[in-house]
């Protein structure tokens, strides 16, 4: 079934904690909420492990609290249970009070503690944390040789950026509460997480609608493939027109099969000389090669969207089509030489619609990626007014004005040469049928992951892909995004 957009939505850790304060100013019970976490993570625990000797670290704030509910719904079924607290929780807090219904025992917070357990369950920092993880806190999470359940996420991992504060422990198993953070899916969080478990703790929708989510998962429900009706003709689902340079025509010829598979009504290679026209005409039969100067197609009003870079050479002739080709109010995918030949001139990319860069790209053109890929991805979009797709495992895709959606459905055999000519060729075809750019771009990003999934379907972790493999699952990806 497709997801509503509401549960797609990712709140960070400060919008997580303005939900919290929603909730309890609107009535809601600080101790119940921390039960029902609190239970939620013994229930995951419960369905995953056996009962073993485990060890809660507790830390002094609210993923304390939830640790110590986690310790006492545990015991009650009979598992040997001990806690380790950090710090004692602040007097009179919500943490404090599940702290004193614990009468289990209560072990000194060191080495020797950690040694004796099988299981550790981290409630050290949650959605609190507000500094590098250090001192005993890091110490006692980097000797975990155990299975480690974490609360929330993973100590030391922010939630709002999936990169770890000083050090964060690898989790077998994470349970997080409501919704969902940027952190359990952006890398290397993603994979620190281990399995993530998202339970629902009874926060009121009024206090999950106070706050306007600004990050989504990137799924099917953020947005809807074109639909074909009786009444549509080839015209009616858009004309894209792909240059193709001498140098690596295969990549024009990637990009231009996908843009017709996923749905573009005609589709132009745009031949930089005569003899690649000639290679050209030997492809698909259903492709539309043309010859002269790409300028000139420009005449043709129906050539609504066009896909400049793949395979085009990185050279200021690439830029300069693009900004006539913006200039003339078309869609414009940039991908490969157009954005290398935009290197340190973000402004000159300004007026396209997409932008498609990986790491390497996006830092030629924009400078190096900071930490937080999830700002730097959303900074380059306001710059430049373009949805920006940052490429990878983790791809995330940034709206000049501010939303942004991060895929998880891209396995690591993505990363081949060609996938990404596919990929800018479905965001291309989807513009020319009149998917709004952000929608575009978050639809081609999550076709891409489906079709390669689709691809390994029963492979062994490992098996290689190459992106002509892509091609022949799009069809089925479609009907997985329309289900
Ligand atoms: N989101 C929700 O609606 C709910 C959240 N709950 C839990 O509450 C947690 C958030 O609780 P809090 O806001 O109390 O925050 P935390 O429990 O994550 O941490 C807060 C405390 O840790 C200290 N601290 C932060 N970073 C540190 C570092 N690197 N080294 C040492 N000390 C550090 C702070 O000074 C503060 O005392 C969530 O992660 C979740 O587990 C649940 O109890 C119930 C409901
Ligand atoms: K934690």
């Amino acid at each position: 079934m497709t997801p509503s957009p509401s549960a797609l939505a990712l709140l960070t850790p400060d919008e997580m904690a303005a939900v919290d304060r929603a909730a309890i100013a609107g009535g809601a019970s600080g101790p119940a909420l921390m039960r029902a976490a609190g239970a939620a993570v013994a229930r995951a625990l419960r369905k995953r492990f056996r009962p073993c000797r485990t060890l809660i670290l507790a830390g002094p704030g609210n993923n304390g609290g939830d640790g110590y509910v986690v310790a006492r719904l545990l015991e009650r079924e009979g598992w040997p249970v001990s806690v380790a607290a950090l710090a004692p929780p602040r007097p009179g807090s919500d943490a404090a009070m599940a702290a004193a219904e614990w009468r289990g025992p209560v072990l000194p917070f060191t080495p020797e503690t950690l040694a004796r357990a099988q299981l550790v369950v981290d409630a050290l920092f949650g959605a609190g944390l507000s500094r590098e993880l250090d001192g005993p806190a890091a110490a006692a999470l980097r000797a975990v040789r155990v299975p480690l359940v974490a609360v929330d996420v993973p100590s030391g991992l922010d939630g709002a950026t999936g990169e770890p504060r000083g050090f964060a422990p690898q989790a077998a198993l994470t349970v997080t509460f409501g919704r969902l953070k940027p952190g359990h899916l952006l890398l290397p969080g993603r994979e620190l997480c281990g399995e993530v478990v998202l339970a629902d703790i009874g926060l009121p929708e009024a206090a999950l609608a106070s706050v306007a989510p600004r990050a989504f998962r990137n799924a099917p429900g953020l947005w809807r493939l074109p639909e074909r009706g009786a009444q549509h003709h080839k015209f009616s689902h858009g004309h894209v027109t792909i240059p193709g340079g001498a140098a690596m025509p295969g990549a024009a010829r990637l990009a231009a099969m996908s843009a017709r598979r996923i749905g573009a009504g005609l589709v132009t290679l745009a031949a930089e000389d005569t003899a690649t026209a000639t290679l050209f005409r030997q492809g698909e039969p259903g492709l539309l090669v043309s010859a002269p100067p790409p300028e000139d197609l420009l005449a043709d009003e129906r050539r609504s969207a066009w896909v400049l870079g793949p395979g085009l050479p990185p050279r200021p002739e690439t830029l300069a089509l693009l900004r006539r080709v913006v200039e003339a109010g078309r869609h414009v995918v940039a991908d490969g030489g157009a954005l290398t030949a935009a290197a340190g001139q973000p402004h000159t990319l300004q007026g396209a619609a997409i932008l498609t860069p990986h790491a390497g790209e996006f830092a030629k053109v924009f400078g190096a990626l900071r930490r937080d890929r999830l700002a730097a991805a959303r900074m380059a979009a306001a710059v430049t007014g373009a949805v920006v797709v940052l490429k990878g495992s983790d791809s995330i895709i940034a709206a000049p004005d501010g939303r942004a959606a991060i895929n998880n459905n891209a396995p690591p055999a993505l990363a081949t040469a060609g996938s990404g000519d596919v990929l800018a060729g479905l965001a291309g075809g989807l513009l020319a049928q009149n998917l709004p750019p952000f929608e575009a771009a978050c639809a081609a990003a999550w076709l891409h992951g489906q079709a390669a999934t689709l691809a390994l379907a029963g492979a062994a972790p490992g098996t290689p892909l190459v992106a002509e493999d892509l091609l022949p699952q799009l069809r089925a990806a479609w009907i997985a995004a329309t289900r």
